[in-house]
């Protein structure tokens, strides 16, 4: 029985003991993989209770109501505007953090979307994480948004006939194959999922994998098996990624033709779009067309169903389109673990930037994901380097940043969450602090497209900064209007209020923004005097705060202070 999901029926939370399917594999063998038992989704039997009474609450707001997560909520009214975290966070869910309390404590501790990743786990897995957040929004006042991030075609080892790793030492001899070996697979061989693969790779050629974690040189090729020499040994993990180098550069032959959305991942993507998940993370984008499709798709197939694609950018074939690829996603994810594993690594700091500016540039959320605090997985603090890293994507002002490995199955997932929370908030003042000491007026020049909502918010981002006012508001119905604002990375944070739920979560991703679910009048100033009365009688908003507000249909910029 899977849990049903309706917004006014009395709902009981069930989910049958369907255990999350572990991590096909251990990359740290030195860490257990958590007890299956222990990390099962929590007895639902502890939370069966009728839940309408509290979900109207959050779903549905009425005329009078207005929602914000509970989170920012609680650090408004304790530290005011200033205190407010500007660079959002995702946090991958896996086996340690899947259970309803361990999603929590995520929650609570600032996570703003959860991704899940549909390289691992069954979908019932999946379907259960969904609920779970679910759940936490509504039952419990938070704002979490789910992202799906597909699997896509590259080329992957074999499941190593299901061992959970394999050793590989240096001086070895390995066979790389495309024959199908299921469980009879002889010591020392892997398969490879590609067919092409035997044909493609010449010998001399390195085999990397993972991205250099364990090397190979091609000696010898017999009809399917490729027979290689290590080099540098190392732990084979299965389903790891493989790529293959000639001379210094990449080999991207016919596998460049791999589909970048394969069979599985559409199916993959309906039950995202049937699961209602907010992002569609396309893993190995090559083209803007791949992104059009999928848009168009979700559009024609499911009309009402709003879901913002998210163009994964680590495929070498993806670099010298960027421009076009961003334009026709909805943001961008700068995917650090593969995209080192096709160009050198060396480049990967300036792509970063490249990217991050680009989508500021052209107005879409951007992610910086991967090894942000990777030892994290391991130990509960941070190295100094990774403290530097993560400094480095809060200076660049990207949207968010990105937990992997730290947060599906390291041991320190929460604690880790603190890490990134805590470095943004003070790398994000010392900038405000070093800004204002230099008397230096931070704006975004004019975007590409020039038109009056983007000088509109131009223009009360300059005075918002040059006032120091305390934040701005926004009333949008699509999200666009409070994009610009945040594209312009104000000093001050910018209240966006929307009157529907699905932008409310979407609004999650973007630099400086707190979402609010708000019905609203084209009346301004009523709905003004509304929110004002609705955020001071939370301890939200004080009497004085200086407040300017954009609004597209008055196409005005007002600057009020709180009455
Ligand atoms: N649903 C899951 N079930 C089991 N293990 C998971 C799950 N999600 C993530 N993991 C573990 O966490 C690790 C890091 O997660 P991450 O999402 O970065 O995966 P990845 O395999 O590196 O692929 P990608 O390139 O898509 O990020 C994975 O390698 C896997 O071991
Ligand atoms: C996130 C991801 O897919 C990567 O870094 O490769
Ligand atoms: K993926
Ligand atoms: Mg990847």
């Amino acid at each position: 029985m899977t849990p049903s999901f309706t917004s006014n029926s009395l709902r009981f939370s069930c989910s049958l003991g369907l255990a999350p399917s572990h991590s096909k594999f251990n990359p740290y063998p030195q860490i257990p993989l958590p007890n299956p038992n222990f990390h099962q989704f929590p007895q639902p039997l502890l939370r069966l209770k009728p839940i309408s009474a509290v979900q109207s609450k959050f779903l549905v707001p009425d005329a009078g109501a207005i929602v914000v997560d509970r989170v920012t909520e609680a650090e408004l009214k304790e530290n005011g505007f200033r205190s407010t975290r500007r660079t959002k966070i995702v946090c991958t869910i896996g086996p340690q953090t899947c259970g309803f309390d361990e999603l929590e404590a995520l929650a609570v501790g600032g996570m703003n979307v959860a991704r899940i990743n549909m390289c691992h786990g069954t979908r019932e897995w999946h379907r259960q994480v969904i609920e779970h957040v679910r759940m936490l929004n509504e039952e419990k006042g938070f704002g979490v948004a789910v992202m799906m991030d597909t699997e896509g075609s590259e080329i992957n080892m074999g499941d190593l006939g299901g061992a959970t790793s394999a050793k590989a030492e240096d001086g070895e001899i390995w066979t790389f194959t495309v024959r199908a070996l299921g469980l009879d697979c002889p010591d020392r061989t892997i398969t490879v999922n590609y067919d092409g693969f035997a044909e493609d790779v010449k010998v001399g050629d390195e085999l990397l994998v993972d991205g250099g974690m364990v090397r190979f040189v091609v000696t010898e090729k017999i009809g399917p098996d490729v027979i290689c020499c290590c080099t540098d040994p190392g732990m084979l993990l299965p389903c790891a990624n493989l790529t293959f180098w000639r001379d210094g550069s990449l080999v991207r032959e016919r596998n460049a033709m791999l589909p970048t959305i394969s069979s599985k991942d559409w199916l993959d993507i309906d039950f995202g779009i049937a699961e209602g998940v907010d992002f569609i993370a396309v893993s190995f984008v090559k083209s803007a067309e791949v992104i059009k499709h999928l848009k168009s798709y979700i559009a024609a197939r499911f009309p009402k169903n709003d879901i913002a694609v998210i163009a994964k950018l680590e495929s070498i074939d993806s670099l010298s389109n960027l421009e076009e690829i961003i334009l026709a996603s909805d943001g961008a994810m700068v995917a650090r673990g593969d995209m080192g594993a096709q160009i050198p690594l060396e480049q990967v700091p300036s792509v970063q930037e490249n990217i991050v500016q680009l989508c500021k540039q052209l107005n879409k959320p951007v992610i910086v994901a991967s090894q942000l605090l990777e030892s994290m997985v391991e130990y509960p603090i941070p190295t100094r380097a990774e403290v530097a890293d993560v400094s480095e994507a809060v200076g660049q002002q990207a949207d968010a940043l990105m937990l992997s490995g730290e947060s599906a199955m390291g041991l320190y997932p929460e604690k880790a969450l603190v890490v990134l929370r805590s470095v943004s908030l003070r790398i994000e003042r010392w900038l405000r602090e070093k800004r204002h000491s230099t008397l230096e007026v931070q704006t975004m020049s004019s975007s590409v497209h020039i038109g009056i909502q983007e000088e509109m918010c131009y223009a009360a981002v300059k005075m918002a900064n040059k006032l120091e006012a305390d934040a701005l508001f926004v009333y949008t119905k699509t999200g666009h209007m409070a994009s610009l604002l945040s594209r312009n990375r104000p000093d001050c944070p910018v209240f966006a209020f929307t009157p529907n739920s699905s932008v409310r979560r979407r609004l999650n991703l973007r630099w400086g923004l707190i979402p609010f679910c708000l019905g609203f009048s084209n009346e301004m100033e009523s709905n003004l005097k509304r929110t004002f009365s609705l955020l001071k009688a939370r301890g939200m908003i004080n009497s004085g705060d200086l407040i300017i507000v954009v609004s597209d249909q008055l196409r005005s910029i007002q600057v009020i202070n709180v009455p």
